[in-house]
This record gives structure tokens, sequence and C-alpha cells, in this order.
């Protein structure tokens, strides 16, 4: 049998020669401007398009976040997206702030009703792509590089003369050539010039250059240098803003975009958590929420992350994954018992004023409106912080060190069987039946204590031992001592804790015991009552109970 390598069809994306590249030194400082394509590009995209009413909820959802630009439709694609911008318009939803954008193949019918479809708006884009590719060329177009340039430059000069008939909207033009990734760079920038020569931006009257990874062909440093060398050497740069449109077939997307910022790209376009054709457009809630994390705020709003995320699922049809970025629903989840004990620490440790230092956790949940709840989940991987944890958060219970790992082994036993998750309620359960609900064959009923002599408290107490009531007597040095005394059992006090359980009136005490026990074993035991001194009587019967269990 004859083996064969499928990697031979394909070939190697060749480097760029930029040897004096300078983004691997440059630190971003400042957000881009942000472009959303979620309307165009993401709609184009879904398995069923958005309607009127999705479309206007999710422009209405992009314009609460803040995006100053939005790619609203392909008008010339569809009665559907044709209809709504011209809704947008007539029903003046655009704010004074916010600039749409429409998109156009090259075509002169297509660019006639694009630049119809937002006559009569403030400003707006019009942008206008091509595809510039060898293989592009050659298979979709069959058309030489002079018939590629000659194409956007006629575009292009249709559109100008298009808009100059409607002076009263402010006309940005942007120009793509689609598949920049994958077009020589000195034909991308033959073609790109031709375009600004024709359109002749100036700096007050920018025009827009968009460089689309179409389709992600290689490592995002490459495109790094893509986008330098094209910065560095695109005519009348002075007068573009120089934008990028990355997918993320390999991906990089999210990388490919940071550092073509770095390499002088002024602008990004892309979808909320990457929607977008095949693997998506770049995300730009991860751009923007991983600048923040650098402390530099991207100037978009993301505190109520859940509901965006809503919105775009119900819209887009398409849930967004339990490990995506800042948003799943798993992201501020730690099962791994090292990570969740770093995490308890942090949380202990960090002031509200001071810089975000909680160990595996890049942004506060908070800020996106996430609560610390969901934060420690407990499975057969976790240690005793987080089980510790949710007993502290949910029921206020904060356990002793030597008891936080007795009691997780008494969970973990049970992760293990069943292999599954345990709530915060269940593990609550687990610890009443182990701990709270040892209550035979010695029970609590009642109990009198004189501390009327020095130093020495008497103690008469009250108990039912297999069902039956039986009275005792017994001194000692404090409570504690003189119960132990009046129980006759062989049995010593190691170590004692107590806490308030809320506040008030209705506050009750947990008390948690160590004893040392017959065979010289240590038990724990735990008590709560409304009365501190009964909660750690209960807390010791608690001890000799499970003692007694365990020893039979
Ligand atoms: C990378 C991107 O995402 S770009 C955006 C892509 N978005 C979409 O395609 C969705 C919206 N598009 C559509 O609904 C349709 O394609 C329409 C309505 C715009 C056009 O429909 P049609 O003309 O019926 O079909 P179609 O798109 O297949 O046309 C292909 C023709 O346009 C040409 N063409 C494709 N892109 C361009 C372009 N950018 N500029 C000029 N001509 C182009 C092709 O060469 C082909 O020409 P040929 O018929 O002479 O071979
Ligand atoms: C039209 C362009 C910007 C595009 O969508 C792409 O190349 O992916």
């Amino acid at each position: 049998m004859m083996l064969t390598n499928p990697a031979a069809k394909y070939r190697a994306f060749p480097p760029v020669q930029l040897k004096d590249r300078t983004w691997p030194n440059r630190v971003i400082s400042t957000p881009p401007i942000w472009m959303s394509t979620d309307l165009r590009d993401g709609n184009q995209a879904l398995i069923e398009p958005m309607n009127h009413e999705k479309k206007l909820r999710f422009f209405d959802m992009l314009l609460k976040i803040g995006l100053k630009e939005i790619e609203v439709a392909f008008p010339s694609a569809s009665q559907t997206d044709f209809d709504f911008v011209r809704k947008l318009i007539d029903e003046k939803r655009i704010p004074d702030d916010v600039t749409i954008e429409v998109l156009t193949q090259a075509r002169e019918d297509l660019i006639r009703r694009t630049v119809n479809s937002v006559v009569g708006s403030r400003r707006a884009i019009v942008h206008m792509y091509n595809a510039t590719a060898p293989a592009f060329r050659r298979i979709v177009f069959n058309m030489s590089k002079e018939e590629v340039k000659a194409l956007a430059v006629a575009g292009t000069k249709l559109i100008r003369e298009l808009t100059d008939a409607h002076p009263e909207t402010e006309w940005v033009f942007q120009y793509s050539p689609e598949t920049f990734s994958m077009t020589e760079l000195d034909f991308a920038k033959e073609v790109c010039d031709a375009v600004s020569e024709a359109w002749q931006p100036t700096p007050e009257r920018k025009m827009i250059i968009n460089l689309p990874g179409t389709v992600e062909a290689s490592t995002p440093n490459v495109y790094a240098d893509q986008v330098e060398w094209m910065h560095r050497n695109l005519a009348r740069r002075d007068s573009i803003i120089l934008s990028v449109h990355p997918h993320n077939d390999r991906g990089c997307a999210v990388a490919a975009a940071e550092l073509a910022v770095m390499a002088g790209a002024d602008r990004i376009e892309g979808c909320l958590f990457g929607n977008g054709e095949r693997t998506g457009n770049v995300d730009l809630v991860t751009l923007a929420l991983n600048l923040y994390s650098q402390g530099i705020n991207p100037g978009l709003d993301f505190s109520d992350i859940d509901e965006i995320r809503q919105c775009v699922e119900e819209c887009n049809q398409i849930p967004v994954h339990p490990r995506h970025p800042y948003v799943g629903d798993l992201v501020y989840t730690a099962f791994s018992g090292s990570h969740q004990d770093a995490i308890k620490k942090g949380f202990a440790k960090q002031k509200p004023d001071e810089i975000w230092e909680v160990p595996y956790m890049p942004v506060d949940p908070a800020d996106l409106g996430r609560s610390y709840d969901a934060v420690i989940r407990v499975n057969s991987q976790s240690g005793k912080g987080g089980m510790t944890y949710l007993l502290e958060q949910e029921y206020g219970l904060v356990l002793p060190r030597r008891l936080q790992i007795e009691f997780s082994r008494a969970v973990q036993r049970i992760t293990d069987e069943t292999g599954g998750e345990v709530a915060a309620n269940d593990i609550h359960t687990i610890f009443n039946s182990e701990y709270l609900n040892a209550v035979t064959p010695y029970h609590y009923r009642n109990h009198h204590i004189d501390d009327s002599k020095d130093g020495e408290v008497q103690i008469k107490v009250e108990l039912e031992k297999d069902g039956q009531p039986v009275s005792m007597e017994g001194s000692g040095n404090g409570p504690i001592d003189a119960f132990i005394n009046a129980l006759g059992l062989n049995i010593k006090l190691m170590d004692f804790h107590e806490h308030a359980i809320g506040a008030g009136a209705s506050a009750n005490a947990a008390s948690y015991v160590e004893l040392r026990v017959n065979n010289g074993v240590t038990r724990f035991g735990v008590g709560i009552d409304g009365n501190i001194v009964t909660a750690s009587f209960r807390a010791v019967l608690s001890a000799v109970n499970r003692d007694i269990a365990l020893a039979s």
C-alpha cells in the first residue's frame, strides 16, 4: 500500500522580507477605532439571517456598547437589507456621533443601489471591495492585474460621482482589496494607491483603506509584517485611516488584530464573540477586554456582558462557547483544587481600590457584571479550598483548617462516587449529615450553669442517651471543661473555634471542636445554636457521636 502525505498538497506561506520591522517593539497604548460588521459580515454568515426586528435589536445594543461605526448591511444583496438601511435613516435611529457603513462589490449596478440606500444620512461610509489575490484573479475573475486595478478605480470614480451629487451627506469612502492577506504586497499597494489617487482623500477628509485577512493564511506575525509594510509604503498615508479585518481560519484572529495595531493599523473591523464567515471574524469583545486587562479603557462598555451575550445568541441563533474568553459560562469558574485555593486567598487579600491581583483571574468578573458566586465549583478535582469557600460564601461557615482537610475527604468520597459536580447546597447537605446531624446516641436537651464559685464552673446537663433522658453534673475551669467532665467519657479537648453566623437578633453561633478520644484518634464536631455556650456543647456531642459511629 502506498502511503500518501496529505500535507503535500499545501504550500508554506512565504515570509515578508521586512528585516527592520518595528512592530515587535511597540506597545498598544490607545484603543483602535472599532467597527462592528455584525449586521453585515456576521449576518451574511448566519444560517438564518436576521430579520428587521433582530437587526434593530442588535443595532441598538451596539449603540449601547458604544460602537461609533457600524456596517449595517449589504444593501444591494436583498430588499430586506436595503429597506433596513432606509429604516435606520428615515426613522432617524442613528445618533449624531454614529456613522453607518454599507458594503458593495465593485459593480456599477450594485454601487448605484448601495449609494441610493444611504442617501439622506448625516454621514455614511461607502465600502467597496474586489479581490486582489493571484488565485482569485485567476480562478474567480479571470482578470489580469491591470484589469483588477481598473475595476477598483472605475468603482471608486463612480462612487465619487454618485456621492458628489448628494453634498448634504458627509461621505467617507472605504476600499478593501479583498483577500489582501494572500495578495502580493506590491500589487496590494499598487491597487490601493490607484484607488486613493482616484478618490483624492486629504488629511481633513480621510478615506479608509481596509486590509482584510479574508482568509487567515499565515501566522499573525506575517500579517503584522504585511500591515507594517503597507503602513510604511502606502501613498497618501496621512490621508488614510488604515483598517484591518481579520478572519479566524487559523484561530489567530485576535493575535493578528493586536499585532496589526502594533504594526500601524488605526482601526479594526470585527464581530461580537467572533461570529462571521467560516471560523468567524475577529472577536471585538475579546480585543476590547484584552486592552481593558492591560489598564487601557477600550471605550466600549461590556459592564453587563451576559445581557450582551443573550442578545447576540438570540439574534444570531448561535450559542457562545462556555470557554469563550471573558464571557463563557465557565471562564470565571475553577474546579481544580490548587486554583481554588489560590483564588480564595486572592479574593481575601484583594482591596477594592488596588491593582487587580487575584490569581487565575485576568479580570475582575464583577467589572463585567458577573458575580463571584459561580467562581468556585466543586468536583472530584477540587481540594479543600473550593468546598470551604462555598460553605463560607453561601452559609457563613468558616471551618478551621484541620476540619477543612477532614471534611474535604468526605466530599471527595461523594464526588468520586458520582463522578459529577456538587453544588454549594449539596456540600452543605454533606456537612450537615457529617457533623450537625450526628445527634445519637447523645442528644443535647438543656443545661444550667452556676459560675458563682471563684474560677470554677458547675454545670447540670440534661441529655438524651439512646432516646432516654439522663442528667449529669460536673465542674471545670470553664463551661466546656465542666461539660466534658460531666459526660464522664475518656475524651480531651484539643482545639476549639467559634464564630457568629449573621448579625443581630437572628445571629447564630457556630462552634468547632477537635477532641482526642479513647483510642488516641482525634474527631471533629460542629454545633450551631443561638446560644454560644450551647453551640459548643452540641459540638462536643457531635464529635463524641461521630466517634461512636465511626468506631462501630
Ligand atoms: C469576503 C466577503 O465577505 S465580501 C462580502 C460577501 N457578501 C456576500 O456575498 C453576500 C451578499 N452578496 C450577494 O447577495 C450576492 O452575491 C449579490 C446580490 C451581491 C450579487 O449577486 P449575483 O450577481 O447574482 O451573484 P454573484 O455574487 O454570484 O456574482 C458573481 C459575479 O460577481 C463578480 N464579483 C464578485 N465579487 C466582485 C467584486 N467585489 N467586484 C466586482 N465583481 C465581483 C464575480 O466575478 C462574478 O462575475 P461573473 O458572473 O461575471 O462570473
Ligand atoms: C469585504 C471584505 C472586507 C470582507 O468581508 C473580507 O475580506 O472578509
